[in-house]
């Protein structure tokens, strides 16, 4: 799928993220410009401590960044306060865990549905559809009545996957994705994470798996909470000056 032409989806500029914690300030992220068209697919990629999660942190409105901006479709969300970054995120934003993040007393279809629970705009009967479109897409339909813990990880990621995009986000964001996964289940969920590319989402993956890093079409190397490298795959590495 060709992106280059899209509208612009995210644009971080000059973006910080400072934490503080017993009086030890960590500059998690510096100066962090990036362009995310809508559509793309791109893999974060660093070594340990390096700031990955804390960049989807961000880009999830999971936090709020200390210095810079952040625009999401246009909209200015660099300073919102915890209920408007929660509203946002509920219409906007996909995310699956590394460890799936599944609520153990919810079945399947109900853990699907508990995010769409929280959308004004969305009637319970749509929700029901949007929850069994969503099923039917990860092929986990014949499991909405089970629980997480009667589903093997491979089956809890796919759930988690349908949780993600149940409410049509802009955005989804993946954090370690395959991390707790066989290599089978690992390549099913890639595979579903590819047909969704196909189908036109926009995916942001961190992952320290270089074959899941691959299937992406551009990838992010951060290190030392800076972005060093930006390229697309399968072309030649354009190395940023650090
Ligand atoms: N809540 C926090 N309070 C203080 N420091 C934090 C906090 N979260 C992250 N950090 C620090 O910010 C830096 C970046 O952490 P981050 O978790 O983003 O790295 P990462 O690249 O995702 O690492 P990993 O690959 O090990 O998950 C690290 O030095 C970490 O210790």
């Amino acid at each position: 799928m060709k992106t280059h032409s899209n509208p612009v989806l995210v644009e971080l500029k000059q973006l910080k993220k400072i934490f503080v914690a017993d009086d030890i300030e960590t500059h998690a992220l510096n100066d962090i410009n990036l362009l995310i068209n809508q559509g793309e697919y791109i893999a974060i990629t660093g070594p340990s401590g390096c700031g990955k999660s804390t960049l989807l942190s961000l880009l999830g409105l999971l936090d709020n960044l200390s210095q810079g901006h952040y625009l999401l479709a246009n909209h200015d969300v660099s300073n919102l306060d915890r209920d408007e970054r929660a509203h946002i995120r509920n219409e906007k934003i996909g995310f699956i865990f590394q460890a799936f993040n599944l609520i153990s007393d919810l079945t399947v279809a109900e853990n699907v549905e508990l995010p769409l629970t929280y959308r004004k705009d969305i009637s319970k009967e749509q929700r029901k559809t949007m929850v069994a479109d969503a099923l039917a897409k990860v092929d986990m339909a014949h499991r909405v009545n089970h629980f997480p813990s009667q589903l093997s990880g491979g089956q809890q990621q796919r759930v988690a996957v349908a949780r993600a995009i149940a409410g049509n986000p802009s955005i989804i964001l993946a954090d370690e994705p395959t991390g707790n996964l066989d290599s089978k289940n690992a390549q099913a969920v890639m595979n579903l994470l590819d047909q969704l590319h196909q189908e036109g989402a926009t995916i942001c993956m961190v992952t320290h798996d270089p074959r899941g890093a691959s299937r992406a079409k551009r990838t992010i190397e951060i290190f030392d909470g800076k972005i060093v490298a930006d390229h697309e795959n399968n072309q030649q590495s354009a190395a940023i000056t650090v």
